[in-house]
């Protein structure tokens, strides 16, 4: 019987479209002036220097933004970069350039787990303060409150089998009381593999994905945690 939920974002409780289409493109726009300006701001300036150190230490502001840039556009889930996305996003939120798609069904199901008692987490190569962000400026309004807590890349990427460890060690509860929501097999197999239980969200509106050996949900309508 799972008596956690830990769900991925893009692809499972949101339209990947609202990502590539809205969040990314913003991020995009506003990410060079948005580092130049911010550059002496202790939190811009620590992952800047982190993008320099993946480039070998030397990079001026120019070669970091566009290092950043082509993450951005070749998906990087690299963590400096989802960190300064985060920081962006947060100005569209605030200012109503945007609200976070949510689907109908995943909305309706987590709050009748929440109610229900079950605790609910978000595993996201979004920043936790990016995750964060989204929920609290959702379509239907501020869900931040029915989650628990918020996993990102610095306890491992998703396809990694160790950063489903590290999670379960975290929550201080086995393996395999935890249901992880994913639409993608890689990061299915990697939970999978360190004990989780899985289930598959194929969404019609999405291109189509692989599947194999993971119970398959077209919404989360028809998940039953257990
Ligand atoms: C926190 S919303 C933005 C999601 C994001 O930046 C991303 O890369 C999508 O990652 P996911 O692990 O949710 O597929
Ligand atoms: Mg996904």
């Amino acid at each position: 019987m799972s008596r956690i939920i830990l769900t991925d974002i893009e692809g499972t409780t949101s339209a990947i479209d609202f990502v590539h289409r809205v969040l990314f493109p913003y991020s995009r726009a506003a990410l060079p002036d948005f580092v130049r300006t911010h550059a002496n701001n202790p939190a811009v300036q620590s992952e800047i220097a982190a993008v320099r150190a993946e480039l070998g230490g030397n990079a001026n502001l120019e070669q970091v933004i566009a290092t950043l840039l082509e993450w951005i556009d070749a998906d990087r889930k690299a963590t400096p970069l989802k960190a300064l996305q985060g920081l962006i996003w947060d100005v569209g939120y605030q200012t109503g350039a945007f609200t976070a798609h949510v689907y109908i069904d995943a909305y309706d199901q987590l709050r009748s787990w929440h109610q229900a008692g079950m605790p609910l987490y978000v595993y996201s190569s979004g920043s936790i303060a990016a995750q964060k962000l989204f929920f609290r400026y959702s379509v239907f309004g501020n869900l931040l409150p029915w989650f628990s807590g918020h996993f990102d890349t610095t306890s491992g990427g998703k396809r990694e089998a160790e950063s489903y460890r590290r999670i379960a060690a975290a929550l201080q509860q086995p393996a395999e009381a935890i249901l992880f929501l994913s639409d993608v097999e890689a990061e299915l197999d990697a939970a999978r593999g360190a004990g989780m239980k899985t289930a598959q969200i194929c969404r019609a509106d999405a291109p189509p994905i692989s599947t194999g050996g993971h119970p398959v949900h077209a919404t989360f309508r028809t998940i039953l945690p257990g």
